[in-house]
């Protein structure tokens, strides 16, 4: 959709040329790269051209907060633009991530939501299933103790894991969890910005022997597999009052409309949608994140010795640690508050969309702009953080070595996970799973760097960019305490 930039009060940022904008000036797939550079030039504020979109970048929490959360503005800011992966790979934006802002996706959130929350029994059978993934990661573990193993494999079948318990009930098998990680991995390939871009343009180009061409029809081969396991299957071997999990409960509520007659929310393609979102917005963040904190905490043994000696203490070395314990642990929760503030697993968040021009901060933003948080310098800029690529926990602690309380601005400028209406409906669960993650292994193993070769750098600006930021390869050692 067009963009008039013709506009009353113009926004800065850089020139660009006629056309094509600033499409050689960006770092492709670094666009945080770019928009940092630029944010220092022109300010909080900026718009940056390209053939395909008109992005407003937002690189401070107060204008982010006010943006998608005021009342004022976030009617109108918190739509999802038109891209290629929403239409052809996401059904037609049917489900929560890449759905217009309106009644549909309001409804669907809001199944999401409770469904994570697993409300009623769902929570202790989720939660009962999902430590006994944790004892077949730590047993995996075990296995490999005594020598310097990769960790990516054993992550990636336990995030799977924990998110197949939550949609349908039972653990994954090898096939199921091939059939994830193929659609994981296409959609990863797909959703960088050069493959959006260039498809965007040029959508004929999904069906030409080009590598974009092969790399879409990958991901829709990849997703029919996954629908056939996961929406197909799942359906015909439902039976009503034996939900086994959040796509059975779709099921049901489903078949509540169709009784009831009236408005249907519940197509069988926005099931299908909602399905993947869970699959890829859950599980390559959540396996990512939780790599890129273990080589973080490599590289500062002393978090890992202080998250032993919190646990000692309060969780104990006989029982596992448990989402209760979160509270009682406040310098394991910074060390993960940290993680996620210098990391940014996701540097410029979802693009949300203006669905007309308004005045913002003495600007307009003009309709049909694509608008990001550029969470990354926010996360990084030093008149926040004074030092921000230090990796130190202690900045959220007070000094009783409590938490700080989350009104507190440092804690407000975290913002991993987006801001206001569209915020991630999975913060929660990730948050939860790194504490898990993290406080299973590093109570029964001392976590130590590869005894061959060396560990990479864990500074996040040397981070793989994709869906959300993965680091370099590694491995590591686990040594029973
Ligand atoms: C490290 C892990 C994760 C990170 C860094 C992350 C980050 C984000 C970000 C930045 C957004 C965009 C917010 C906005 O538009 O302002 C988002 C949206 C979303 N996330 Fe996550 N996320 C993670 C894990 C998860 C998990 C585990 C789930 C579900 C199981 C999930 C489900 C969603 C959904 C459904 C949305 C769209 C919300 C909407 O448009 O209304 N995410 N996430």
């Amino acid at each position: 959709k067009v963009t008039s930039l013709w506009v009353k009060n113009p926004l800065p940022g850089p020139k660009g040329w006629p056309i094509i904008g600033c499409l050689f000036e960006i770092e492709p797939n670094r666009l945080h790269f770019s928009f940092d550079r630029w944010a220092n030039k022109f300010g909080p504020l900026m718009l940056c051209r390209t053939p395909t979109a008109n992005m407003v970048v937002i690189s401070c929490p107060r204008m982010a907060k006010k943006a998608f959360t005021d009342k004022s503005y976030s009617n109108v800011l918190n739509d999802r633009p038109d891209i290629f992966f929403a239409k052809y790979i996401m059904d037609n934006a049917k489900g929560v991530i890449f759905s217009k802002y309106g009644e549909s996706w309001s409804h669907l959130r809001k199944i999401m939501y409770k469904g994570l929350a697993m409300y009623g029994d769902g929570v202790h059978r989720f939660e009962t299933l999902a430590a006994k993934e944790l004892e077949r990661l730590r047993q995996s573990i075990i296995d490999q103790v005594d020598r310097d193993f990769d960790p990516t494999e054993t992550l990636s079948r336990s995030v799977a894991n924990v998110i197949v318990i939550l949609l349908t009930g039972s653990m994954v098998d090898e096939s199921d969890s091939e059939l994830i990680w193929k659609y994981n991995n296409s959609v990863n390939d797909t959703v960088i910005v050069t493959t959006e871009v260039m498809l965007t343009m040029f959508p004929f180009l999904r069906f030409m022997p080009v590598e974009t061409g092969r790399r879409y029809r990958r991901t829709i081969d990849a997703k029919k597999k996954l629908l056939g396991k996961f929406f197909i299957l799942q359906k015909e071997t439902y039976t009503p009052g034996l939900e086994r999990g959040l796509v059975d409960v779709l099921f049901k509520l489903q078949e509540q409309e169709n009784r009831n007659g009236g408005k249907k929310w519940l197509t069988d393609s926005q099931i299908k949608a909602f399905i993947q979102d869970v699959i890829f917005a859950g599980i390559i963040t959540t396996r990512n994140g939780i790599l890129c904190i273990l080589l973080v905490l490599l590289r500062h043994h002393e978090c890992i010795d202080g998250i032993y000696e919190e646990i000692v203490k309060v969780v104990g070395l006989d029982r596992y640690p448990s989402v209760q314990d979160r509270s009682s642990m406040p310098y394991t929760e910074a060390v993960i508050l940290e993680a996620l503030r210098y990391i940014t697993h996701a540097p410029i968040g979802v693009p949300h969309c203006a669905t007309k021009d308004v005045e913002f901060e003495g600007y307009t933003i003009p309709k049909h702009a694509t608008i990001l948080i550029n969470i990354w310098t926010i996360h990084h800029d030093p008149a926040i953080w004074g030092d921000p690529w230090t990796f130190r926990p202690e900045r959220f602690l007070d000094e009783n070595g409590e938490l700080l309380p989350a009104e507190h601005t440092l804690r407000q400028s975290v913002m991993t996970f987006g801001s206001g209406k569209r915020n991630c409906i999975g913060e929660n669960m990730a948050r939860s799973r790194f504490f898990l993650f993290v406080t299973t292994l590093i109570q029964k193993f001392d976590l130590l760097p590869p005894e061959v070769g060396t560990l990479p750098s864990d500074d996040p600006r040397t981070f793989i960019p994709g869906a959300s930021l993965r680091p370099q390869y590694f491995k590591m050692r686990a040594n029973p305490r």
